[in-house]
């Protein structure tokens, strides 16, 4: 039997038995039983018959970053809450949409508003949108998100050009592919075992350090970690996670890149440093929610240039 057969039969009877069939299972395998390749084949044709055109980058806005959809043109905006099964965001700083259209002359798909762990999704539905995209057409993933800057030398304000993540729900069991691997996800057939030393780009790397130096903008490259969140860190979470050489700290993305990884994206990652993190007893400052959504706000036009110009780079790349 084919591994694509083999595939198709247990997706088969997931999608039958549904994933309260699953108890007793890691809860990452039983979202992965939800999010079968028949369900997300299901949510694709539900899009396509609205939105037709292929997109050939997708984006996911982190908090505060939802503005850069809305220099896409010939817009078409798909609530999430109208797509068939669909998680919703629940966090301030993230709206629900996916918005298609054009981005400065590339055919483009934003999700303004991603899934975190800790609003009590799996890592698996955290990130199976990336799979949706893919299928929709995307061979590129951009990541954006805030995080707080635990490299001291960092300052608010800052643009992280993340060269490499330490997933540490992964490193702790919760990675979202566990469970079924169902190999028709992707171009190729993908691998139980995917490996993601390389999960950005290295050429994407290089060219968006050409794009911020033209904009005369300082970009920072650096190790990006997830936690689980929601709480922020203490402070001697920041002084153990400078030890292990991190530069920033957040609660998503890794598990995007992840997927995004197994089923064959290219992808560029970019961390706006909204706040400090604490180093110290005697300091009063915390970091707080709002603060991260005002400043990622604040500096959010420096962040979408950046990106407006690596995507026209695609296009310029492909002619
Ligand atoms: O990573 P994004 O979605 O940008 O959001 C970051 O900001 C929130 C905390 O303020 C957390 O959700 C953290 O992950
Ligand atoms: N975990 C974490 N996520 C963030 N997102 C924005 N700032 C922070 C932070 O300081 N810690």
């Amino acid at each position: 039997m084919s591994n694509n057969t083999q595939s198709k039969k247990e997706s088969a009877l997931i999608a039958e038995n549904g994933p309260w069939a699953a108890v007793g299972e890691h809860p990452n395998a039983i979202t992965n039983r939800f999010y079968t390749y028949e369900r997300v084949q299901e949510i694709v044709a539900f899009i396509q018959n609205i939105v037709p055109a292929k997109p050939e980058v997708a984006i996911i806005c982190g908090s505060g970053l939802g503005g850069l959809a809305e220099l896409v043109v010939d817009k078409v905006v798909i609530p999430y809450a109208d797509i068939p099964n669909f998680p919703r965001s629940t966090v301030a700083g993230h709206r629900s949409n996916l918005v298609f259209g054009i981005l400065n002359g590339i055919s483009v798909v934003c999700m303004q508003g991603r899934f975190h762990p800790y609003e009590g999704y799996t890592t698996a539905a955290c990130a199976f949108p990336v799979r949706v995209m893919q299928m929709l057409g995307a061979h590129t993933l951009i990541v954006t998100c805030a995080a707080g800057g635990v490299n001291k030398s960092y300052r608010v304000g800052d643009i992280m050009l993340i060269k490499d993540h330490i997933n540490f729900p992964s490193m702790a069991g919760n990675n979202p592919l566990i469970g079924h691997n169902d190999e028709r996800f992707g171009k190729k057939i993908r691998p139980r075992f995917p490996p993601v030393g390389h999960a950005y780009d290295r050429q994407y790397a290089s060219q968006m350090k050409q794009v911020a130096a033209k904009h005369n903008i300082e970009l920072r490259e650096g190790v990006y970690c997830a936690l689980g969140g929601p709480c922020y860190e203490t402070i001697a979470e920041i002084n153990l996670l400078r030890v292990l050489g991190i530069d920033a700290v957040g609660m998503s993305i890794v598990h995007e890149v992840t997927l995004g990884a197994h089923c064959g994206l290219r992808m560029l990652g970019l961390a706006l440093i909204t706040n400090k993190c604490l180093f110290e007893y005697d300091s009063t400052i915390e970091a707080v929610h709002e603060d991260v959504i005002r400043i990622s706000e604040l500096k959010a036009n420096e962040l979408q240039q950046l990106i407006l110009d690596f995507v026209g780079g695609i296009k310029t790349n492909k002619t």
